[in-house]
């Protein structure tokens, strides 16, 4: 038997960082950038004004006020997008927009509310100041210098940095392309009826939706049959698409345990028994010329969830060059609201209710419980050394969905 620790440290020594590849900004989302960045223009790319008013000289409206404005004749007017490059003179104004160049001399806006409107001459009725509502060339970004750095996550701010700058393709690490497949002559596909002795294929839907939670890419297999032949070639046909493998089912001690036999006899994929509940029997190890890592996680599909939380999330996430600073990765903090009692000498991952940071249990803790893994909102980390819960102990908890559901 070995640790959890152990197995992931195994698996995050092996799994490499995916080789970068350019691509468009939009197709870069969630992905890390495999370079610096420099900006190819300025931002703003000419000096234009942050609000709709009047385009002036500051001078011109010193003293102004509602009791004593100060009138000038409007002799044009400025919409975003206008292109010619025009210049103010002295004691006169242009109407302009916000996102409008600046007139060449104007160095301060009006707003329209400290105005009467006038479109052939305006009453301004505020004072400005240099530079009261202007935006400077290059005063959020200057060409040329560096706008993100190698190693950054791009999410729409950082899209909107690059686009904006003049950046329109990207080095970035891919997304890991994952295939899943399951394993088992019991399983039928997704919306048939089963007979009886059989199930329908819960785990490669499962694992499809976790993968694409973490970021990447799932190529949904589906069930394979307890074949040897069927699986080899099976697993052999999608190694050409794969950046890693799921496999599910098929590696504890049953006599039709096809993936253990299979991969046994090829790659380097080595089944271990991981002192955890649930997920005990668990494989790690590469497969082909290209080494591509295969997990072949357990059937039962609460023990197939816990697992890919615990070992294939970071490594998928290493592979994106995201890696977890440390383990355990993003636990967070909760009380027990509720005594229960811990298998001694293994790590256990139970299933709870998260009340605002009190843990209550979800419901049955087999490891065949759909139920009570669908209710739940985090896995509570129990090391192996701990017995017995009492209500009011602190926990660590595992989030087993993002804020957004992912
Ligand atoms: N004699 C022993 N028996 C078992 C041991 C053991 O150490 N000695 N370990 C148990 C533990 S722990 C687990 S976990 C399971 C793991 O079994 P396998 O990975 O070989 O998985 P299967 O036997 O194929 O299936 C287990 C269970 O899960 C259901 N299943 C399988 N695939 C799917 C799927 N795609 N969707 C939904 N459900 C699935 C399957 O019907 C079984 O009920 O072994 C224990 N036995
Ligand atoms: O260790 Mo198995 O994964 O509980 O049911």
């Amino acid at each position: 038997m070995i640790s959890v620790e152990q197995h992931l440290t195994r698996i995050l020594e092996t799994v490499k960082v995916i080789r970068p590849f350019e691509q468009g900004v939009l197709d870069a989302q969630g992905c890390v950038l495999a370079e610096d960045v420099t900006a190819r223009g300025s931002l703003p790319g000419f000096t234009n004004s942050a609000m709709d008013g009047y385009a002036v000289h500051a001078a011109d409206v010193v003293g102004a006020s509602a009791e004593h404005p100060v009138v000038l004749p409007v002799v044009n007017d400025i919409a975003a997008g206008n292109t010619n490059a025009l210049s103010l003179a002295q004691g006169q104004t242009m109407r302009i927009m916000t996102g409008a160049p600046m007139p060449r001399g104007a160095d301060a806006v009006v707003v329209v509310e400290n105005t009467d409107g006038g479109v052939v001459k305006v009453a301004i009725r505020a004072a400005s100041v240099v530079g009261q509502h202007v935006r400077e060339v290059g005063e959020d970004v200057e060409e040329g210098v560096v706008v993100l750095r190698r190693g950054t996550l791009l999410g729409p701010g950082q899209i909107a940095l690059l686009a904006a700058s003049g950046v329109s393709r990207v080095r970035v690490v891919p997304r890991p392309r994952v295939v899943v497949i399951s394993t088992g002559d019991e399983l039928v596909e997704v919306g048939q009826k089963p007979g009886f002795g059989q199930i329908v294929d819960s785990n490669s839907v499962m694992l499809t939706a976790a993968v694409t939670s973490v970021g990447a890419t799932p190529y949904r297999v589906g069930g394979v049959a307890d074949d040897a032949r069927t699986l080899m070639d099976t697993l052999e046909g999608q190694l050409v698409r794969a950046d890693a493998i799921i496999t599910t089912g098929g590696v504890s001690m049953g006599a039709f345990d096809t993936v253990k036999e299979v991969l046994s006899r090829v790659g380097t994929v080595q089944f271990d028994k991981v002192a955890m509940r649930p997920g005990m029997p668990q494989g790690f190890g590469v497969l082909g010329d290209d080494e591509v890592p295969v997990f072949t996680l357990p059937g039962n599909p609460v023990s197939a969830l816990v697992s890919f939380h615990v070992f294939v999330a970071p490594a998928l996430r290493a592979m994106a060059g995201r890696p977890e600073p440390s383990f355990p990765p993003g636990y967070v903090p909760a009380v027990a609201a509720e005594s229960f009692r811990s298998v001694p000498g293994k790590m256990e991952f139970v299933r709870v209710i998260l009340d605002d940071d009190r843990a209550r249990l979800a419901g049955g803790q087999g490891s065949h419980m759909l139920g009570a893994l669908a209710a739940a909102d985090a896995l509570a980390v129990i090391p192996p050394d701990v017995v017995e819960v009492d209500e009011g102990d602190s926990l660590e908890c595992l989030p087993l969905l993002g804020r957004d559901g992912q």
